[in-house]
């Protein structure tokens, strides 16, 4: 009975049937249809004193055009009452509770008005707002005033929201980050997962949640805060001088530190302004004077790609995980930062790198940017970080590596040495330099990092980085597939 063939009048007049499917709906006109999977709907409701089905999902109106919320509301002509309410309450059962997904999530937004081009409340207005409504989220909305209040709001912030959304790029996750760090109770705050919608201009976390394809596409983000559920990620921390940073992306330093900071002055370009920065920087080929210490667990890069697919495959085939918010992991935790363990009374099993060298960058989640795949072998929840060590070998192998650095062809160049450490280190040989963590300016003075299992989640639709990486440097690489986001099943 539930899954019975439905038909709408529309105010139009015009004739639309329903005729829902064990993965999807079916929404067909006179003369086309179009197929919506359980994850593309946002809600269904039916008025029985108008007899009136109001349904709301999102999808794309043309196939180059960016996903947008659809509204369709019409009178249903050939169903009694409690069969079309039985049709609506099955609908939104496998739309969300059948998928291990609670509905009306309850938000934080943090808006930045001034990430990327500026744009970040118009988007936030237009686009997100009303597909958040539309699903029935619940949501609290804070515009920024000035840099570091979403420190501020995080430092304090409720603990009972199912997820916290950023509206800019990586810059307010960042900041976010280090509020919850210096909650009162950061083991709790940390278990609420982050959703970004990707509004700055680098948006590296975005891509690597949603893929190249989606990554920056603003109705996707917000279908993924109404219905991504938690995925589990390790984050950094950054200790310089005794003070400690958390860090959730990146660390910088040589050439890739100078594209993340010296092309400020190049925002208006998007993300362009890496690319751009790129070829700069490759032509002044500039040595980065530091030593590299790192604790290593792995440097084997047949090995790593092995490891990264074996993991995806796992990732892939296990089951829906349940319901967000995710457990707390441990109750009756002392609620502080877990400590750091490598500082400098660590001297065992570290190596260090004396060659000069172009850059270090060092990281967790394949992408930086959409021009560069820098950890391709990056998994959200190893307890590792991703060293990438650039010697400064000669500019035609540097430029070299610039054409698929999208696709992390970079990972299988013989000269960039790859390493999966616990912890590592940084000593400045020189004054002069620029560190950038996750894409903001640092001292350039030295400094520790080291990794914290699973502190922090996003919210994710697949529960593993969605980004292609093909496994061995010898094969050839796959056909670029439209990686379908609402496969069946889904
Ligand atoms: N209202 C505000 N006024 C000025 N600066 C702000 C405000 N709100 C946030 N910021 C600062 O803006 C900076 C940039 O934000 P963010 O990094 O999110 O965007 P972006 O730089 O455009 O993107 P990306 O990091 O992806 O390149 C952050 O360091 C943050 O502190």
């Amino acid at each position: 009975m539930a899954q019975s063939e439905l038909t709408l009048r529309l105010s139009s007049s015009k004739l639309l049937k329903l005729q829902p499917t064990e993965t999807s709906l079916i929404v067909a006109k006179i003369s086309s249809k179009v197929e919506i999977s359980h994850r593309q709907i946002l809600s269904a409701e039916f008025d029985s004193s108008a007899r009136v089905l109001r349904l709301s999902y999102i999808r794309k109106r043309r196939r180059r055009t960016p996903y947008s919320l659809i509204t369709v509301e019409g009178e249903v002509l050939d169903a009694e009452d409690r069969t079309v309410q039985k049709w609506t309450d099955a609908l939104m059962y496998n739309s969300y509770e059948g998928a291990g997904i609670k509905r009306g999530r309850k938000f934080k937004v943090i808006v930045n008005p001034h990430g990327g081009v500026g744009k970040g409340v118009a988007i936030y207005n237009h686009v997100v707002e009303p597909i958040l409504k539309a699903a029935g989220c619940e949501v609290t909305v804070t515009q920024t005033t000035h840099s570091g209040h979403a420190f501020e709001i995080a430092r304090s912030l409720a603990t009972d929201y199912d997820a916290l959304i950023t509206v800019s790029g990586d810059g307010l996750v960042h900041e976010v980050m280090n509020g919850f760090a210096n909650h009162e109770d950061p083991l709790k705050v940390f278990t609420i997962p982050i959703a970004p919608i990707p509004t700055g201009s680098g948006n590296g976390l975005s891509l690597n949640i949603l893929g190249i394809e989606h990554g920056f596409d603003i109705a996707v983000a917000a279908l993924n805060a109404v219905k991504g559920r938690p995925m589990k990620v390790d984050v950094f921390s950054v200790t310089q001088g005794g003070k400690r940073t958390i860090s959730f992306m990146s660390q910088a330093i040589g050439l890739m530190a100078d594209l993340d900071i010296g092309t400020e002055h190049l925002r208006w370009l998007g993300d362009t302004r890496f690319l751009v920065g790129l070829a700069q920087g490759l032509m002044k080929h500039k040595p980065c004077p530091v030593q590299l210490s790192y604790k290593a667990v792995e440097t084997d890069k047949i090995k790593m790609a092995e490891s990264l697919h074996a993991w995806r495959k796992k990732a892939q085939e296990s089951p829906s995980p349940p319901p967000s918010p995710v457990p707390f992991p441990n109750e009756q935790s002392t609620s502080t930062l877990p400590p750091t363990r490598h500082m400098d009374d660590d001297e065992e099993g570290w190596t260090t790198l004396n060659e000069p060298l172009l850059y270090v960058y060092a990281g967790k989640g394949p992408y930086v940017g959409r021009d560069l795949m820098a950890f391709p072998v990056s998994l959200p929840n190893d307890g590792l970080i991703d060293i990438v060590a650039m010697p400064l070998s000669t500019r035609k192998n540097a430029v070299a590596s610039i054409p698929n650095a999208a696709e992390g062809d970079l990972y299988w160049r013989p000269e960039v040495q790859y390493i999966k450490a616990h912890a590592y280190r940084v000593r400045p040989l020189t004054n002069k330099g620029i560190l950038s963590v996750d894409g903001e300016h640092f001292p350039f003075e030295e400094f520790h990092v080291e990794t914290h299992r699973e502190l922090a989640s996003f919210l994710s639709p697949y529960g593993y980085y969605a980004a292609e990486f093909h496994p061995t440097p010898k094969q050839k690489k796959p056909k670029k597939q439209s990686r379908s986001f609402f496969r069946k099943g889904h």
